[in-house]
């Protein structure tokens, strides 16, 4: 049994205050590309995980990792559905999306192994009862259920397909190194705080990117991406701006941090010219990996 899930990139990411339990409310446009995350899993009495991939080896695989997180919840779920599953299953996790860099890379091994493991089991949960196991599992944990692109409010857990027409050429940029979600949102709410700055509860979307999402435009698309958590992810690595300046005079559609970072999203009209502006970022600065994907990618999905 072999999943796909995808990492996410924000296309724009509206941050609210914090709340009494120091969460935010949120509106952000999620969108899945094509760096994958693959799954394998297959019946075993005991629960085992294991991964491989770019930075796994740093990645505990106790009760901390989300796999092992999501193959207990859904185990709980089908002996409270009168469905008990006997044994478990061992599961391995292939990964390409980077550990700690903005594009969810967690979520998408958790929402993942949901998918896996209903189809190992036999579930037929359907993906609501599947939505509801992930947003408990982590507020970014639904999207890759769904893929695509998304609008995402409350926490960024409550979704909405959005139509998203065109063709879609990324070059993600990881520099090296992760952020620490959690101390970026803290990060956000000092500055805005020593700014001075009012910040609603739950932020509006970005209807302009709704509307030229929708009309396939991507040039408008390009210009209005933005992330509240940018300042706050400058702060905590300064290349992040350098990186974004390189991209935009070389000539990328735009070019922004993904989630609480450090990966950089930058939008190209085609193939090659997103192979053109890899070019200009390499000829300028030092990064750990970067990637050339697709945009658009399907929720996480059985391939085999
Ligand atoms: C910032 C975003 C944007 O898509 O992505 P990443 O940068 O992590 O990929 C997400 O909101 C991250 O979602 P996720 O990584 O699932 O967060 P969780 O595990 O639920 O929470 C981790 C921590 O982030 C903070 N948090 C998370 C979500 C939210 N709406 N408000 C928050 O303040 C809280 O401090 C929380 O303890
Ligand atoms: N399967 C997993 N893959 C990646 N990170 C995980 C996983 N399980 C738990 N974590 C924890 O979540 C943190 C951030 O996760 P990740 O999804 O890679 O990045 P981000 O939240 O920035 O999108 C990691 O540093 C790690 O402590």
């Amino acid at each position: 049994m072999t999943v796909h899930a995808p990492g996410k990139i924000n296309l724009s990411l509206r941050c609210g205050r914090a709340d009494e339990r120091g969460y935010h409310r949120l509106a952000t446009v999620f969108h899945a590309v094509d760096l994958v995350e693959t799954i394998t899993a297959e019946r075993a009495d005991d629960l085992t995980v294991t991964m491989s991939g770019a930075g796994s080896e740093h990645l505990p695989v106790d009760g901390t990792n989300l796999v092992v997180r999501a193959a207990r919840a859904i185990h709980e779920r089908a002996a409270v559905l009168g469905r008990p599953v006997g044994g478990s299953a061992r599961i391995h996790v292939d990964k390409q999306v980077p550990v700690a860099g903005g594009m969810g890379g967690g979520s998408a091994d958790a929402a993942g192994t949901l998918v896996a493991l209903n189809r190992l089991w036999g579930l037929e949960l359907g993906l609501h009862e599947l939505t509801v196991l992930a947003r408990d599992l982590g507020a970014d944990v639904a999207f890759p259920l769904l893929g695509r692109t998304a609008l995402g409010t409350e926490y960024g857990d409550v979704l909405e397909a959005v139509p998203a027409a065109g063709s879609w050429h990324w070059l993600l940029i990881e520099p090296g190194g992760g952020l620490s979600t959690p101390g970026i949102f803290r990060r956000f709410d000092e500055l805005t705080a020593a700014a001075g700055r009012p910040v609603p509860e739950q932020p509006d979307a970005d209807s302009a990117l709704l509307t030229a999402l929708a009309d396939g435009d991507l040039h408008r698309v390009g210009a209005l991406m933005d992330n509240d958590l940018q300042a706050a992810a400058f702060d905590a690595d300064p290349r992040l701006r350098a990186l974004i300046a390189t991209a935009r005079t070389a000539g990328a559609l735009g070019a922004v941090v993904s989630g609480s970072g450090p990966t950089i999203a930058v939008l190209a009209v085609s193939g090659e010219h997103a192979a053109q502006l890899e070019q200009a970022i390499l000829a300028d600065h030092d990064v750990a990996r970067t990637h050339r994907v697709g945009g658009g990618a399907a929720g996480a999905h059985v391939t085999a």
